[in-house]
């Protein structure tokens, strides 16, 4: 069996306090980004819209301009904090989502930008499914009023460990997208999200761990802390799952850092004791990993 992941990797998840201060959210993630690192961190995950509040109404206003890449430290404060962020830390950073504004389409995402330990931006991903949801008395969210949707799978390699796929919250209820990933060699699923207290009670810890069953791989989900005089109240709990749909770290709603050793070995194991991955039968339905699917590595 190939191997995957190519050494351990250790994986640190920053369940951050966001407030509507981009600068104060920017420094905060600096600092707690550095946390991580110093702790040993090789990988570390900002949750989604991680320097502005989350909310439709917060989108076009914390949006910034990614492209052309790279951008100026105009149309994007973020990108470059990010950037530099990860070169001082020599760290690969997944730098959560934000808002982003194409001003040639006049378009809105929700986009979440990878950067290598050189601060070279490495991975590009705009939420592919926009969470666009009604559940009577609870919560209403109507992200394509502002958003438009991301059209690809994002998969990034690693150098020195492997693939890791890249998506942003609502993308974990379409198992589609995570069994492509899964099929192409990712060995990790990484969604930094917001679920919220009707949502992430029901369905948080049950999504990242069928994900992480169904293809056998690492699954981490980053979640802002929660903020109970926000608007939109997140679930926190971030969490990582090993490849057996096992909780390796889960935090509680507080602002924190989740960290997990992840081991080639933890697959292999998985995978030579139930081996769904050599059983599949493509005879009988088809793979969807192959065929028309948009992905960029
Ligand atoms: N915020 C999201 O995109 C998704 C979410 O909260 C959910 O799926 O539930």
């Amino acid at each position: 069996m190939a191997k995957l992941l190519k050494k351990p990797l250790k994986l640190a998840l920053i369940q951050l306090s966001t407030g509507s201060d981009k600068s104060a959210n920017l420094a905060r993630a600096r600092s707690k980004v550095l946390e991580a690192t110093s702790a040993g961190a090789n990988l570390v995950v900002l949750p989604e819209c991680f320097n502005s509040p989350y909310g439709v109404k917060y989108f076009a206003k914390y949006a910034e301009q990614l492209l052309p890449s790279p951008p100026t430290k105009d149309q994007s404060p973020s990108f470059h904090a990010l950037s530099d962020l990860a070169k001082e830390a020599k760290t690969y950073l997944v730098g959560g989502s934000i808002p982003e504004y194409w001003p040639e389409t006049k378009k809105h995402y929700n986009t979440s930008l990878t950067f290598d330990p050189e601060g070279k931006l490495i991975a590009t991903h705009r939420k592919v499914h926009l969470f666009d949801i009604d559940i009577p008395g609870k919560i209403t969210f109507h992200e394509s009023e502002v958003l438009s949707p991301g059209n690809k799978v994002t998969i990034v390699d690693l150098p020195e460990y492997g693939k890791v796929a890249i998506a942003i919250c609502y993308d974990v209820r379409f198992p589609e997208l995570a069994m492509i990933a899964a099929r192409k060699g990712a060995f990790l699923l990484l969604y930094p999200g917001a679920f919220n207290l009707t949502t992430g009670a029901l369905h948080w810890e049950l999504q990242a761990r069928a994900r992480a069953m169904d293809n056998q791989v690492y699954v981490g989900l980053c979640s802002p802390a929660r903020d109970m005089e926000a608007e939109y109240n997140a679930w926190g709990h971030s969490m990582v799952v090993d490849p057996n749909a096992g909780i390796v770290e889960q935090l509680d709603e507080k602002e924190g850092i989740a960290y997990a050793e992840l081991r080639n070995e933890k697959i292999e194991e998985t995978r030579r004791g139930i081996p769904i991955y050599t059983q599949r039968r493509f005879d009988v339905y088809p793979d969807v990993s192959e065929g028309k699917v948009k992905y960029e590595e």
